[in-house]
């Protein structure tokens, strides 16, 4: 095939672009698809985001400081250190080498997961319509698309009805634009182009029959996505590890000059003092937290894998455990999602065929959404309407919420309409009696609205069915549904789910409010929530929400839990308000009319068999629909939370506190406290245990809350334990220095010990809020922790590390004085936490506005 894009196949006719390209209407047949796959690849955006393993490990260099001490490094070999320098260089590649491989498996297993939710397309293949991954998309395919489809790739189209397209991802507009055959000029732009449709667009409403032109980067969206990498809005724990981030280079730096400064003022070798404060950074940067957070993402999708959730995009795992409200919608969540066809009754109450047959015709002949009511209505009972010609259709929307077609029946032109009950009488002005039809007066309209009322509140879903004769034209539109005779009613029942009310009631003690938000009638939605166990506090209806300003909405939405009868932008708006109200809202859907809500979300949530798009939407996947499969997600992502926090903590508190000590000591020391390679070998043992943090049990008090970043709270938890950290090494020093007047080899060596075995014990200490004997680590952490102790005890005596270290065996007095301290300041760390937490730890449910999140 020759350049598909130079022919411009929107200006010529579909037959032409058919012949110029060697195609046929009929599709490809299997064998050319395999061997155009292989051409042209797969339809997929080349996904940037894969870092190869190589760039993955440059990646552990990026950091500006490991480059300055590596540069530093080599100015020092240079000069002729040039054993310490090797020495320095092996110590940070095995950095490098082990937080590489803990992100590389992690971020390989988060892939394969990811691959196990994908769009589908429905092609014609070997002249059968058959679904297939959209990435197995060919050009020369011959696709079907329909509401809610993904558009897989960029084609041209043959046929449609009523076909809106949704193109703001592209062009930006955010109204739906029609699109149908044709052909418009050569040198048309995007939006102009109405006969075609774009890769990563999706469809609004309507149908057609396209053929594909054009797959993978070769897509105008692959030309936009090569320029540019489009990102999804930054989370809360982004943002939060971003500003950790800053605050650590902040103080960093600030100690990294001073210290080399006064060094130089003393008069100390430039490249010593350099490699010094440089390896003093080192030791503050929390390096492994790219690390930590990659494992505890990749055990949390894994688990959470297990548990039925599939992640698609990791970093909203934290958001979903500080999801405090989770709005829902009602079919297939809080019900079973089988509909089952209680009844077609006219206007009196009685059961009627022909109000059925009205039903059957409608949803029969529509096209536009092929969804679970109309598939429902037409499995119930099989009739012929072979004699029933389908003339027109206008159809469906979440905001009309009703469908016409218009159809040649019985030799009169007739219109026929279903849908929402009130959407449906809004339109009618008469109404069939058995014998004639009547306008509709006051008493009339009482009884139809009693027996709508009246099932309703048994938890039945109320259609209304309407008909009139009507000209034949050639184009119906929504004017058109007017002056309607209201035929009657069509009942369906959808089964509240068992298990549902036990978890809600988990939700709720876990801190996560539910909320429903529906399109359905309110009377229907109060029994479906009160048969689920949820107390509905208060209602609020689309008409009403209508009425209702921003503020006024501010302040009635905390006691609102039922929204009904909502359109899909008043469900994005009750999303907008509650985020506004400061919580972290969670939102599951999967329907179009779900969409704007799951994108305005914090944690976006969709089912296996939701439309692509609200797929596309969601932050996560459940392989069922259940709320309880939720329940054990939100779990996993508080337990992720907890972890990567615990690391932070643990960064801040010891091994911070024992850096900033080192650089005050070295004011007053006649030498270097520790040497360079020294504090970079202690930051690497430690880096064992550190690591492991992202595979420790948590504590299930921790798991009762949604938490929030929170800097007020790190900041405080770094300065309360990190002076208590300095206080003891400053303790150390003297009694090192003045009580057994300990020169640099036995100071070094002492402070290398006393370093290593205090953040150990910290480290166990500060993973728990509880006593730490009260709390079990992971088996991993307790061995790493175990393991790492026991080589700093022994390695004084090791030859030859000990001698390439410049480490030498401490004296049994020093050494009992070293346990004597580390004792009290593990009884000293243990009662300041206690009091900490007991005064300070108040981050559950924090607001948005009042407290400044990390
Ligand atoms: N195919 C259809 N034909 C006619 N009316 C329909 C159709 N689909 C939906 N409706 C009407 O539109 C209303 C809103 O649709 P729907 O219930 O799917 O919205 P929702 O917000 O997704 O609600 P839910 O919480 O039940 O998922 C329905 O209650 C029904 O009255
Ligand atoms: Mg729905």
């Amino acid at each position: 095939m020759e350049d598909k894009k130079s022919i411009k196949y929107w200006s010529m006719s579909s037959d032409k672009v058919l012949e110029e390209l060697n195609l046929t209407t009929d599709g490809l047949s299997s064998e050319d698809a395999k061997l155009r796959l292989q051409k042209y690849g797969e339809n997929s955006i080349k996904d940037k985001k894969k870092t190869s393993g190589l760039i993955l490990f440059l990646s552990q260099f990026k950091n500006p400081i490991i480059i300055i001490l590596i540069i530093a490094t080599l100015i020092s070999a240079a000069t002729g250190e040039w054993i310490d320098a090797l020495i320095i260089l092996a110590i940070v590649l095995g950095s490098a080498i082990l937080s590489f491989f803990q992100e590389y498996s992690a971020s390989n297993a988060i892939e394969k997961l990811r691959a196990k939710v994908q769009a589908k397309t429905i092609v014609l293949r070997d002249g059968k319509l058959i679904e297939i991954p959209s990435i197995k998309v060919v050009p020369g395919d011959i696709i079907k698309l329909s509401a809610g489809s993904l558009i897989p790739a960029d084609g041209l189209i043959l046929e449609s009805l009523d076909f809106f397209v949704n193109q703001s991802v592209l062009t930006g507009e955010s109204l739906p634009s029609e699109k149908e055959s044709g052909i418009v000029a050569k040198d048309a732009s995007m939006e102009e182009r109405i006969n075609c449709v774009f890769m990563g667009t999706n469809v609004h409403s309507g149908s057609a029959t396209v053929m594909v032109i054009e797959t993978g980067s070769d897509t105008e969206f692959g030309e936009i996505a090569k320029k540019l990498t489009l990102r999804p809005p930054e989370t809360d724990f982004e943002s939060g590890v971003r500003h950790f981030g800053y605050l650590l280079t902040k103080i960093m730096l600030i100690l990294t000059l001073t210290v080399f400064a006064i060094n130089v003022i003393f008069k100390r070798p430039p490249i010593d003092s350099l490699l010094f404060s440089v390896a003093l950074a080192v030791g503050i940067t929390p390096q492994l937290l790219p690390a930590i957070i990659s494992i505890t993402l990749s055990m949390g999708s894994r688990s959470m894998a297990k548990a039925g959730v599939i992640v698609r995009r990791l970093n909203a795992i934290e958001n979903f455990g500080s999801m405090d409200v989770l709005c829902t919608d009602k079919t297939g969540t809080l019900t079973e999602g089988t509909i089952r066809l209680d009844g077609a009754m006219d206007f009196e109450g009685q059961s009627s065929d022909d109000v059925f047959r009205l039903a059957y015709i409608n949803a029969k002949l529509q096209i536009g959404m092929t969804n679970s009511l109309d598939q429902t209505i037409i499995d119930a009972k099989d009739i012929d309407i072979s004699n029933v010609k389908k003339q027109g259709e206008i159809a469906f929307d979440f905001t009309r919420k009703r469908l016409s077609v218009i159809v040649q029946d019985d030799n009169k032109t007739k219109m026929i309409v279903k849908g929402a009950f009130s959407s449906v009488l809004d339109i009618c002005n008469s109404v069939q009696t058995r014998e004639t039809q009547k306008s509709i007066d006051d008493t009339t309209l009482a009884k139809i609205q009693k027996s709508y009322a009246d099932w309703s509140n048994q938890g039945i879903r109320v259609l209304g069915i309407a008909e009139k004769i009507i000209t034949l034209k050639e184009k119906y539109v929504v004017e058109d549904e007017k002056d309607m005779v209201f035929m009657g009613f069509l009942l369906l029942f959808d089964h509240p789910k068992a298990d549902v009310s036990k978890t809600i009631v988990e939700l709720e003690n876990k801190g996560v409010s539910l909320r429903i938000i529906t399109g359905d009638n309110r009377l229907v939605a109060t029994h479906t929530a009160q048969s689920v166990g949820l107390k509905v506090s208060g209602i609020l209806t689309g008409s009403e929400l209508m009425k209702l300003s921003d503020e006024a909405l501010l302040n009635k939405i905390e006691t609102t839990n039922l929204f009904a009868e909502v359109d899909p932008n008043q469900k994005e708006r009750i999303i907008m308000t509650l985020k506004k109200r400061g919580h972290v809202v969670g939102y599951m859907g999967d329907g179009i009319n779900d969409v704007p809500a799951l994108y305005a979300s914090d944690v976006s949530i969709s089912v296996d068999n939701a439309v692509d798009v609200a797929k596309e939407s969601a932050d996560f996947v459940l392989m069922e629909n259940s709320l309880k499969v939720l329940n054990n997600g939100i779990q996993l992502g508080r337990t992720t939370f907890s972890n990567t926090l615990k690391y932070i903590l643990v960064t801040t508190s010891a091994n911070f506190g024992n850096m900033f000590s080192m650089a005050g000591a070295s004011l007053f020391l006649p030498f270097l406290p520790l040497l360079p390679k020294q504090i970079l070998m202690i930051n690497f043992l430690t880096d064992f245990p550190a690591i492991n943090i992202a595979r420790d049990s948590v504590d299930s008090e921790i798991l009762e809350k949604p938490r929030r970043w929170d800097i007020g709270f790190i900041k405080r938890f770094m300065i309360t334990f990190g002076l208590i950290s300095s206080v003891f090494d400053y303790l150390t020093f003297t009694i090192l220095f003045v009580g057994f007047k300990a020169q640099h080899g036995i100071f070094q060596s002492s402070w290398f010990v006393f370093s290593i075995l205090t953040e150990l014990l910290i480290l166990l200490i500060m993973r728990t809020q509880k006593p730490f004997y009260k709390s079990k680590p992971a088996p991993i952490l307790i061995y790493s922790v175990a393991i790492v102790g026991a080589i700093t005890l022994i390695l004084p005596y090791v030859r030859p590390i000990n001698k390439i270290l410049d480490i030498e065996p401490i004296r049994p007095l020093i050494l009992i004085a070293l346990f004597g301290i580390i004792v009290m300041y593990i009884i000293t760390t243990e009662t300041a936490k206690h009091y900490f937490y007991k005064s300070k730890w108040r981050d559950n449910n924090v607001n948005r506005k009042n407290k400044r999140i990390l």
